[in-house]
């Protein structure tokens, strides 16, 4: 488990180009070494505002794009191309403008996908994917993700692990389906604890105000079946992405002093 690292930049779009940036810099860091790079992406309006601040920085053509796989940390089960699928936006964002490799975007099914409308089947499958795409010295049944991103909701909430449900307290399976959620869509799936923490980096972003009390709690040693924000660590780093807002409640001892 890492130690939780923050960064609070002044406003969320100068989050997201900061964010953007580290990311194209890891990305480009990863294949130099591994000669790939794989990456979970997340939802939300924070999510998408980094997508579409990379898709405007030119150091975006240092990615190998071909040699990129993408991963998703949560999908509402809605059907293909629907605009609320987390999918959709981050294609409009992003990934309709760079030359990818269909077969390395690894979208979540859709109701009316090849496993229908059982949510439960949808979840295994994409776990099988997982798996398939794990190597040996990945110690497990996911891909060591060099980058996985998480939005942080108002009630703690990371992918779709919502406080004191089922999905959040798994910790066999790495993928599961969700029902009744208390954000809409109610049915969706996400991946789980245990395969969040395979990644060698988790960020968690968090902009505005609203945030301000769920960024506090799960920095403060709240559990994660509570707040399941809590419970989102790397192997090596765990990073906060904070804009000033959502960080304003959090213990000063917590962050370096802003600069005068
Ligand atoms: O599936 C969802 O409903 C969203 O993806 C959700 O999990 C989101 O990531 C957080 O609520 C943070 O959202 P914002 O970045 O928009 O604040």
């Amino acid at each position: 488990m890492s130690t939780p690292q923050l960064v609070v930049h002044r406003d969320k779009e100068l989050m997201a180009q900061a964010a953007a940036a580290r990311l194209i810099t890891r990305i480009v860091d990863a294949q130099a070494s591994r000669g790939q790079a794989s990456v979970v992406l997340t939802g939300g309006r924070n999510g998408n505002g980094l997508l579409a601040a990379l898709a405007a920085a030119p150091a975006r053509d240092a990615i190998d794009w071909s040699r990129l796989d993408l991963w998703w940390g949560d999908e509402r089960f809605l059907p293909e191309g629907d605009p609320d699928r987390n999918v959709t936006q981050a294609r409009e964002a992003l990934l309709d403008a760079v030359p990818l490799d269909p077969k390395r975007v690894h979208a979540m099914p859709a109701p009316d996908g090849p496993h229908g409308t059982d949510v439960d089947a949808a979840a295994a499958a994409y776990a099988e994917e997982l798996a398939r795409a794990a190597g040996p010295e990945n110690h497990g049944s996911v891909p060591t993700f060099d980058v996985l991103m998480l939005g942080v909701g108002p009630d703690t909430h990371v992918a779709s692990l919502f406080p004191e449900l089922p999905a959040v307290r798994e910790t066999e399976r790495t993928v599961v389906g969700v029902h009744g959620a208390p954000k809409p869509p109610p049915t969706r799936v996400t991946l789980t604890l245990p395969a969040i923490r395979a990644a060698r980096e988790v960020w968690l972003l968090a902009a505005g105000e609203d945030k301000a009390q769920a960024a506090a709690i799960a920095l403060s040693g709240a559990g994660e079946i509570q707040a399941p924000a809590a419970g989102a660590y790397g192997r090596a780093r765990t990073l906060w992405l904070l804009d000033m807002a959502a960080a304003s409640q959090l213990p000063r001892s917590l962050y370096p002093p802003a600069s005068p």
